[in-house]
C-alpha cells in the first residue's frame, strides 16, 4: 500500500453518514449523558462547507445554523452561571458544499454574514478559502476584518492589493485572558497547503515554527497558562506536530489544546499528558466539545481560578495513563440535531430553548434560500446513491450515475462525432444524493466546484484507453493536500466496516457499552452513523449509531461516449476537469503539454452545470415528478 493517507484504525472510518428519515430522531436513541464541564471548555466546529441550513434530508442533522447561535448562546450563559471559561472556536472550509454559500459570486458573500452570528473566539483559515483570487480576498476584507484578533492565519499571506507586499490574511496569534483568568497564547496553522492561488502564500509549518515572531511569542516573558492551536489541518499525523515540538522545546508541561479539521472526521489524539486535539467532523453534522481541568495556582499562576462546577459531571481522564500531569479532560462529538441541542442545553423539557437571536439566524436561513432559489425542483430521484457505503461499480454507489451524466451531457456538438473519455476526480464529488426532490441546492451539494472542462483532441485510442487506470495507479496529486504528514505503516487497513461493527461486537462479548447505556436487544435499533474510535477509544460519540459500510474509492472516474459496438474508436477527445490537469499531462508524458489543452466546452461549463443538466434531461430523473417524496 503506497499510499495509506487516510483514515487509520485509530480514526472511526466512517465518514459518510447514511441518512435516516426526517422524524426518525426518537427518544430512546437521541443523547444519554450530560456533558462534563471543566475549568476551560470549548466547542468546536470544523469544515462547515455552507451547510447553514443543515440537513434538510437527514434528520440527523437536521439543525440549522440559527439552532447552533441559540445553543452557543446557552452554553456561554452557562459557562457564566457556573464560574468557568468556554472558548467557540472553528477552523475554517466555510463554503464550497451548499447552495446558501456558493450560489453567490464570490462563494460565501451571504452565508457569512449568517455564519457570523455565531459568537466565536478564535477562528481558523481553510483551503478553500484560498482557491480563488477573489474568494482570499474576500477573506482579508470581509472575514478577517470582521472577526480582528479572533482570525489567526499564523501561516498564510496574502499579496497586498496596493503595495503587491504580503502580508498576513489574519493575526499571526492571540494573546488574551479569558474571563476567569487564563493566560492563552493561540496559533491558526493551515496544513502545508500547495493547491492556492499565487496571490496568497502559505508557509510551511517547519518555515513558521522558526521565524521570529513565532519565537519571541513562545519565549514571551508574559505568562502563558494554556496553548490553543487550532488550525485547517488533521488532529492526527499533520504538521501540528511540528507546531507542538516547537512549544515543548520552551514549555515542557503548559498545557497545549489543538483544534484540528481537513479530513472531515471525527478524532482526537493525545500528544502527551498534557496536549490533546480534537476534529470535529464536517458539514454541520457534528459540534465537538473538549473540556479540561486541573488549573491551580502553581500551574496557572492565577489566585482566584474557579474549581470544577458544582452539580455536572466534570472531565475524569488523564491523557496518558500513566500521566502525572494534574490535568484532566473530557472530550464529546454532538450530532447536529435539535434534540441534542436542546438535551444539552438542559432545556428538552420545555419550550425555552429558542432565543431571538437563533430565530433571525433562522429566519435569514430561510429567506436567503428563497432569494437564491434554492428550493427550485429539478428532478426526482428515484434512489439513494452514496459515495462510499457501497461498491463503487455497484448501482447504489454515485459514481457510475455520474459516468453517465458525464457521458451525457459533457459534449461540443462540434465534435460530439469523436469519441470521448470525460475523466474527473472524485475528490470533487462531495456528498450523497438521496432519494426525492433534486433542487438547485442539491446540485451544490453533490458538486460544487466550478473546475471547467478542458481537453485535449484525439489522442490515439491506445493511449488514451490506458489513461484513466494510470491516473488511479499514480493517484491524485492533490493528495499532497490532505494534510497528512506521510507515515511508514505496516499495513494499510482495510477500509470496509461492517455495519454494528464495534457497539455489537462489544455486546457480544458480553459487555454492555455502559456510558452509552445501551443494551443488547436495543442495539438493532440504532440509526446509522458515526461510530467513531478514537485515543479515548469508543465513548466519543454523544449518540450512538450503527456502522455504516465503507467502501474505498479511487481518485478518478470517467464517462465515454461515441465509440464503436465493441467500445473501441480511431481516436479519442480525452476531456478533464482543470482540477487534474497536471496529473493528466503527467501520466501523457513528454509528447503532450499544456499548449495540447483548451476548453472543451467553453470556460462557462463547469463540474457545478453538468450534474442539474443531466437531472434535468434524464427520464430516470423525471418520471418521478411532480408528486416527489423524500425517502
Ligand atoms: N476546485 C476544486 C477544489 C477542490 N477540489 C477537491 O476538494 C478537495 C479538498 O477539499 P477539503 O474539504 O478536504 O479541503 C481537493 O483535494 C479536491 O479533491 C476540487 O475537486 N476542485
Ligand atoms: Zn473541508
Ligand atoms: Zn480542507
Amino acid at each position: 500500500c503506497g499510499s495509506c493517507y487516510g483514515p487509520t484504525n485509530h480514526v472511526e472510518h466512517v465518514r459518510h453518514v447514511k441518512r435516516m428519515q426526517p422524524g426518525a430522531i426518537n427518544a430512546t436513541y437521541g443523547p444519554s449523558r450530560a456533558l462534563e464541564w471543566g475549568q476551560l471548555n470549548f466547542l468546536h466546529t470544523t469544515d462547515t462547507h455552507g451547510w447553514l441550513e443543515g440537513h434538510l434530508k437527514e434528520a440527523n442533522y437536521g439543525a440549522d445554523w440559527g439552532d447552533f447561535v441559540t445553543f452557543s448562546t446557552h452554553f456561554k450563559q452557562q459557562a457564566g452561571n457556573m464560574g468557568v471559561d468556554i472558548l467557540l472556536v472553528d477552523t475554517g472550509d466555510l463554503h464550497d458544499g451548499a447552495g446558501l454559500s456558493d450560489a453567490t459570486s464570490p462563494d460565501g458573500e451571504i452565508s457569512m454574514k449568517i455564519f457570523d452570528q455565531v459568537d466565536y473566539d478564535l477562528l481558523a483559515i481553510g483551503n478553500h478559502e484560498l482557491y480563488l483570487a477573489d474568494v482570499a480576498y474576500q477573506t482579508l476584507n470581509e472575514i478577517s476584518a470582521y472577526w480582528g484578533e479572533k482570525y489567526l492565519t499564523s501561516n498564510v499571506q496574502i499579496a497586498n492589493q496596493e503595495t503587491g507586499e504580503w502580508q498576513y490574511i489574519g493575526k499571526t496569534q492571540r494573546y488574551f485572558t479569558t474571563e476567569h483568568g487564563l493566560r492563552i497564547m493561540a496559533f491558526g496553522v493551515l496544513f502545508d497547503f500547495t493547491g492556492n492561488t499565487n496571490v496568497t502564500n502559505v508557509i510551511t509549518a517547519d518555515a513558521m515554527v522558526a521565524e521570529q515572531w513565532f519565537l519571541d511569542a513562545i519565549n514571551t516573558s508574559d505568562p502563558i497558562d494554556v496553548f490553543v492551536v487550532l488550525g485547517h489541518n488533521p488532529a492526527r499525523d499533520s504538521t501540528f506536530q511540528v507546531v507542538f515540538d516547537a512549544i515543548r522545546a520552551v514549555h515542557s508541561e503548559t498545557p497545549i489544546q489543538f483544534f484540528g479539521g481537513h479530513s472531515h472526521i471525527r478524532d482526537f489524539v493525545v500528544y502527551d499528558q498534557s496536549s490533546t486535539s480534537i476534529e470535529s467532523g464536517r458539514y454541520c453534522e457534528t459540534l465537538g466539545w473538549v473540556s479540561m481541568s486541573g488549573f491551580n495556582a502553581d500551574n496557572s499562576g492565577y489566585d482566584g481560578i474557579s474549581p470544577n462546577p458544582a452539580g455536572v459531571p466534570n472531565p475524569t481522564r488523564k491523557a496518558t495513563t500513566n500521566s502525572t500531569s494534574p490535568f484532566l479532560y473530557s472530550r464529546r462529538y454532538l450530532d447536529w440535531n435539535r434534540r441534542t441541542l436542546e438535551y444539552h442545553a438542559a432545556t428538552w423539557y420545555n419550550d425555552s430553548f429558542d432565543y431571538d437571536n437563533g430565530r433571525e439566524a433562522t429566519a435569514e436561513v430561510t429567506s436567503y434560500r428563497k432569494q437564491l432559489n434554492l428550493e427550485d425542483l429539478y428532478g426526482c430521484v428515484p434512489q439513494d446513491y452514496c459515495m462510499t457505503c457501497a461498491p463503487f461499480n455497484s448501482s447504489d454507489n454515485i459514481f457510475p450515475l455520474l459516468s453517465e451524466a458525464l457521458a451525457e451531457v459533457v459534449v461540443n456538438t462540434t465534435r460530439q462525432d469523436i469519441a470521448r473519455y470525460v475523466i474527473s476526480n472524485t475528490g470533487g464529488v462531495r456528498f450523497d444524493m438521496y432519494k426525492g426532490p433534486f433542487t438547485y441546492d442539491d446540485s451544490f451539494i453533490v458538486s460544487p466546484f466550478e473546475d471547467a472542462f478542458l481537453y485535449i483532441p484525439e489522442v490515439p485510442y491506445a493511449l488514451a484507453s490506458t489513461l484513466l487506470d494510470a491516473l488511479n495507479k499514480a493517484g491524485a496529486s492533490q493528495k499532497r493536500d490532505l494534510g497528512f504528514m506521510p507515515v511508514e505503516r505496516d499495513i494499510c487497513v482495510d477500509p470496509f466496516v461492517e455495519p454494528l461493527s464495534e457497539i455489537k461486537r462489544e455486546l457480544d462479548h458480553g459487555h454492555s457499552h455502559e456510558p452509552l447505556g445501551i443494551s443488547r436487544h436495543q442495539v438493532v435499533d440504532l440509526v446509522p452513523g458515526y461510530t467513531t474510535t478514537d485515543d479515548f477509544e469508543t465513548d466519543g460519540d454523544d449518540t450512538a449509531h450503527s456502522a455504516i459500510p465503507y467502501y474505498s474509492i479511487p481518485d478518478f472516474f470517467q464517462g465515454a461516449a461515441g465509440f464503436d459496438a465493441d467500445g473501441h474508436a480511431d481516436v479519442v477527445d480525452v476531456v478533464f476537469v482543470d482540477f487534474i490537469e497536471s496529473d493528466v499531462l503527467a501520466i501523457l508524458g513528454v509528447n503532450y503539454s499544456s499548449s495540447d489543452v483548451d476548453y472543451y466546452n467553453g470556460a462557462d461549463f463547469t463540474t457545478r452545470d453538468f450534474l442539474p443538466l443531466f437531472v434535468k434531461q434524464s427520464e430516470l430523473f423525471q418520471a418521478g415528478l411532480p408528486n416527489c417524496t423524500v425517502g
